[in-house]
């Protein structure tokens, strides 16, 4: 689904010049749980919005089941990510003026579903989250955990094959984070590709895969034996 090659990101200001990515070359199969790893500062985030078309690389190649993205424009971009990709962030980037049940139906809305389909895939939705109850709420009415479970709740309703997330758990409390892992392991079991930034060691062992990055390169990965469901590392 997902292949980078040479891929590097440079960022440009008027004094610096820096070097976010360097080279990368990742593959990513459809239906795999990939965590990328690293300490902060070493390109997961920039590597998460070049796979999710947030952002164009510098140099080198990404495909996107087998399209080659990068030289896209950024309208071309937008166009791509409907209801391709879903994207869950660290704080929850819910929009403050839209209550749940809008902010969950915008992908449709800017899809072109009709409106009673609309409707019923988000009544859906938001019973699966378990936060029906709160359609009418607004987000700053919601708890951490339940304003991320509208995020993924907004990230999942047009059911998009791949689900990009930043550090889903990083504002929430254990309970609530476990809660929002779960609901991720349940979304890969059914077949979505889902690709997570992460600093969590537990949260990253959800995944079949963990990536680390370091200096803008991938320096090691580990992957999980499907017998014991322990990470196993490999140094690249
Ligand atoms: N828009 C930008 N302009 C200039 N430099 C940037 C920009 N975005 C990121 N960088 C730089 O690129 C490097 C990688 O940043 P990135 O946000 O990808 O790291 P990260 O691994 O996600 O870090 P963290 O774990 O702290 O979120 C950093 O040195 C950062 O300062």
């Amino acid at each position: 689904m997902i292949h980078t090659k040479d891929l590097s990101k440079v960022f440009r200001t008027e004094e610096v010049e820096t070097s976010a990515l360097q080279h990368v070359n990742l593959h990513i199969e459809t239906g795999e749980f990939a965590a990328i790893m690293g300490p902060s500062g070493c390109g997961k985030s920039t590597l998460l919005n070049i796979i999710g078309l947030l952002d164009n690389p510098s140099t080198g190649s990404y495909t996107f089941n087998q399209v080659e993205i990068s030289d896209k424009s950024e309208k071309q971009r937008t166009k791509f990510r409907k209801g391709n990709i879903g994207f869950i962030f660290q704080s929850f980037n819910l929009i403050d003026e839209l209550n749940v049940f809008e902010n969950v139906e915008l992908p449709l809305l800017y899809m072109g579903v009709p409106s009673t389909q609309r409707k019923e895939k988000v009544v859906q939705v938001l019973k699966r989250m378990n936060i029906d109850h709160r359609a009418k709420h607004f987000p700053q009415q919601l708890s951490g955990g339940q304003q991320q479970r509208v995020a993924i709740a907004r990230a999942v309703v047009s059911n998009p094959k791949l689900i990009l997330a930043d550090e889903p758990t990083g504002n929430l409390d254990s309970t609530n984070g476990t809660e929002v892992m779960q609901l991720l392991e349940e979304l890969h079991k059914e077949g979505t590709t889902i690709v997570m930034v992460t600093h969590s060691q537990s949260d990253a062992e959800y995944a079949d895969r963990v990536i680390n990055l370091f200096d803008g390169k991938i320096v090691s990965e580990n992957r999980k034996d499907p017998q014991s469901h322990i990470l196993e590392s490999a140094v690249l």
